[in-house]
């Protein structure tokens, strides 16, 4: 607050604002001006009020224009991609139901092309959308249009349940495939949600009519004698917000639903996905930095309703995500990559480069740069496979030094809705506890375990303060050491039936997967098969149709569902036998579809050449980098044994080397000093002068600290 109330920022402020109206006035008025404008009076805007007022100006610059005809420059772009331009201030139509949003449609202000996956788009759709009354109730009316659909928790009961007292384990991954999953969605999908008129959540299980509006709530009655649930329980969930044009007019057709975050790879759960949130985000003094708290934490969310607080002294973090509290191995990873962007910075610092906001835009460039390539090169090769991901050409090359060449601008970018519902995959990877790693001659206080049951850390960020506030390197080496559940329609009870758990009142997530599908509008599962994955089924209506699922879980769709042509798109994708997939063909379709869009429509694909991507030299250290590699660089020491590649467990395949020797990001093609002397390399009397050099500038650098 001081910094942001002092006289030198309002006047910084007051100039820019009139700098700004000039410019609206004029009829020339110079993008990149406007851009150093809104850099200058970025710090000193605390509501986001000036970043909204250049947008507009922008905006009607441009309007009327494709912008990609335009000759701009990068920097120029980079405040489209990075801000979103059809992001206004204030999301929620004057006059209307804050249920409804605010978004554009493809008609908004004409800025069709650069617009796709930013934030506040509605989502499209691999396949229109099957809605009861064609438009907008949710689909609860079976196929043959006579019975209504098995309620979503008995679905769960007979389809997701473990029987066993623990989950199957599959032997070959670790946690960190359940939690770069996560992750990497919460960077690509965050579905608005429908509130009360003045942003309250809704009541959906009240007994009041106007709390139970089918437009806005999709109520899950448990039937009674459900074994866990009480007899009478409602879960209260409210319906996905509806989408309006960019004049807050209903979108003509079918209801459609929100995607409120960037839906490119791009870190902006990170980064967030508007201006107004990068900026609370990155260190209000050190701007090249991401701000943290003590000990590297994430920093403090002011607002203590975000998560729930257990122990004094312990505060909810803010992140480029709003769910970054969910759960704390989520929270870890946010860490770790605040940390990896701070680690960059550092390094970068180390080889010359001093501007601020030039420190600060490469680094996230780097990072975002390195998610990408984690994503495609290692999660994505072994959730799809490799061979999958060949024959699709989505393989990052194996050679260093080469460039992807398959942008198309053509492609749209935006999120597909049927894609939020299958890529919940993920929810069979969760696990029943969450714990720290010790090492050995550390013990646990029995008082506060170093092991907890999910259902006491749901939105909790207790874990990440324990020991010292070493929580969340420790959650991440519990994860490297821990075997995932196996990838099949099983949901462990964590999630299953104590989901969210406060106060006796808990969720069944498995419930809310089929629940959510039939609130889109989402066509049941069968229909993926024929008209989108290119199956011809003879008789969708006959169970024998159902040739990816083993006998025993046809027997046991059977005995919930009326006819195979039911089946729920998440209940059917998760129950498929795997072949020599991980995943079965048609969710492997539906994921491949939506991560091919990902990668081929992405102007700032990290594989690109400059100004977009790197040049050469800098790719090949890019493509040189792991998961394992950030793990070793931000909380392992250098002789700890890590898995080359840390989603997978240590085999003759994947062997341990200690961190020292796993290949690292290197940054010396970043280097700004003595650059002839480091190109060639040989001259060893050269190279110590460099280092000799690097030397005093450190010794300067903590002098200047010092001072
Ligand atoms: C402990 C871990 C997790 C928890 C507690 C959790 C919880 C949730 C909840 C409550 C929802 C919204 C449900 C609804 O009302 O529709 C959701 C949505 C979703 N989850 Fe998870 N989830 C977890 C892990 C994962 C993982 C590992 C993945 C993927 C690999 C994943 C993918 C998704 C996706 C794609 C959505 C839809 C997002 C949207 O449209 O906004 N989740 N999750
Ligand atoms: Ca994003």
């Amino acid at each position: 607050t001081y910094y942001y109330n002092s006289t030198f920022a309002k006047s910084v402020m007051a100039a820019v604002e009139l700098a700004l109206t000039n410019i609206a006035q004029s009829s020339n008025a110079d993008p990149v001006q406007l851009y150093q404008l809104f850099d200058a009076g970025k710090y000193t805007d605390t509501n986001g009020a000036l970043a909204a007022k250049t947008m507009t100006i922008l905006k009607s610059i441009y309007s009327g224009t494709d912008l990609n005809s335009i000759q701009y420059n990068e920097t120029l772009y980079a405040i489209f991609r990075s801000r979103g331009v059809c992001v206004v201030k204030n999301l929620d139509c004057t006059g209307q139901a804050t249920s409804v949003y605010r978004t554009f449609d493809g008609s908004c202000n004409n800025l069709n092309h650069p617009e796709w996956g930013m934030a506040f788009r509605p989502q499209r759709r691999l396949l229109n959308p099957e809605y009861d009354d064609g438009v907008s109730s949710p689909r609860i009316r079976t196929t043959s249009g006579t019975g209504t659909l098995p309620n979503p928790r008995t679905i769960s009961n007979v389809i997701h349940a473990n029987k066993d007292t623990s989950a199957a384990l599959d032997n070959k991954i670790s946690l960190h495939i359940f939690q770069w999953g996560q992750f990497l969605d919460h960077d690509i999908i965050s579905t608005s949600v429908s509130t009360g008129n003045n942003g309250d959540e809704l009541s959906c299980c009240a007994t009041n009519p106007i709390n139970v509006n089918s437009d806005l709530c999709v109520p899950i009655y448990v039937p009674n004698g459900d074994g866990f649930f009480p007899n009478g329980t409602c879960m209260n969930v409210p319906r996905s917000a509806a989408s309006l044009d960019g004049y807050c007019n209903t979108l003509t057709g079918a209801r459609q639903q929100v995607n409120k975050i960037t839906s490119y790879i791009d870190g902006s759960n990170v980064y967030g996905s508007s201006a107004a949130e990068i900026i609370k985000l990155r260190d209000p003094v050190s701007t090249a930095y991401m701000a943290v708290s003590q000990g590297k934490n994430l920093p403090i969310n002011n607002d203590t309703s975000a998560c729930t607080l257990t122990v004094q002294g312990e505060s909810c973090s803010i992140a480029g995500d709003s769910r970054v509290n969910v759960v704390p191995s989520l929270g870890s990873y946010h860490t770790l990559f605040v940390q990896e962007h701070n680690r960059i910075v550092d390094v970068l610092k180390g080889l010359g480069w001093t501007d601020q906001e030039e420190l600060f835009q490469e680094a996230r460039k780097i990072n975002i740069a390195q998610i990408q390539q984690i994503t495609y090169n290692e999660f994505l090769s072994w959730l799809l496979t490799r061979d999958v991901m060949n024959q699709n050409g989505l393989l990052i090359t194996g050679a260093k030094a080469s460039y992807f060449t398959g942008y198309d601008s053509t492609i749209n970018t935006d999120i597909f809705n049927d894609f939020g519902i299958a890529y919940r995959v993920g929810h069979s990877w969760i696990t029943n506890q969450m714990q720290l790693h010790t090492d050995s001659p550390e013990t646990s206080d029995s008082k506060d375990p170093d092991m907890k049951n999910i259902e006491d850390v749901y939105l909790n960020p207790h874990m990440l303060y324990m020991r010292g506030r070493t929580g969340a390197s420790r959650m991440l080496k519990w994860m490297t050491e821990t075997k995932c559940p196996r990838t099949d329609r099983v949901m462990e009870d964590g999630a299953r039936n104590k989901l969210f758990l406060k106060n006796g009142v808990s969720f069944d997530l498995a419930a809310l997967n089929i629940n959510r599908g039939r609130d889109h509008g989402i066509p049941p599962y069968w229909k993926y098969r024929t008209n989108l994955c290119g199956e011809t089924l003879a008789d969708p209506s006959s169970w024998s149709s159902l040739t990816w699922h083993d006998n025993t879980t046809i027997d046991l769709l059977k005995s919930v569902y009326q006819s195979p042509m039911d089946i729920d798109l998440w209940t059917g994708i998760i129950s498929e036998k795997i072949s020599t997939l991980i995943v079965g063909p048609t969710l492997n379709c539906i994921l491949l579809a939506q991560f091919k869009a990902l990668r081929n429509g992405d102007r700032y694909w990290f594989e690109r050449p400059e100004p977009e991507g790197f040049s050469l030299t800098k790719l090949a250290s890019i493509k040189s980098t792991s998961l394992s590699a950030i793990l070793c660089a931000n909380v392992y020491d250098a002789s700890f044994l890590m898995p080359q590649n840390a989603f997978l467990a240590v085999d003759s395949k994947n062997l341990a080397l200690p961190c020292s020797q796993i290949p690292k990001l290197d940054l010396s093609p970043w280097s700004r000093l003595a650059k002839r002397n480091l190109d060639t390399d040989k001259d060893e009397r050269d190279s110590k002068l460099v280092h000799l050099l690097l030397d005093i500038l450190k010794e300067g650098e903590s002098f200047e600290e010092k001072k």
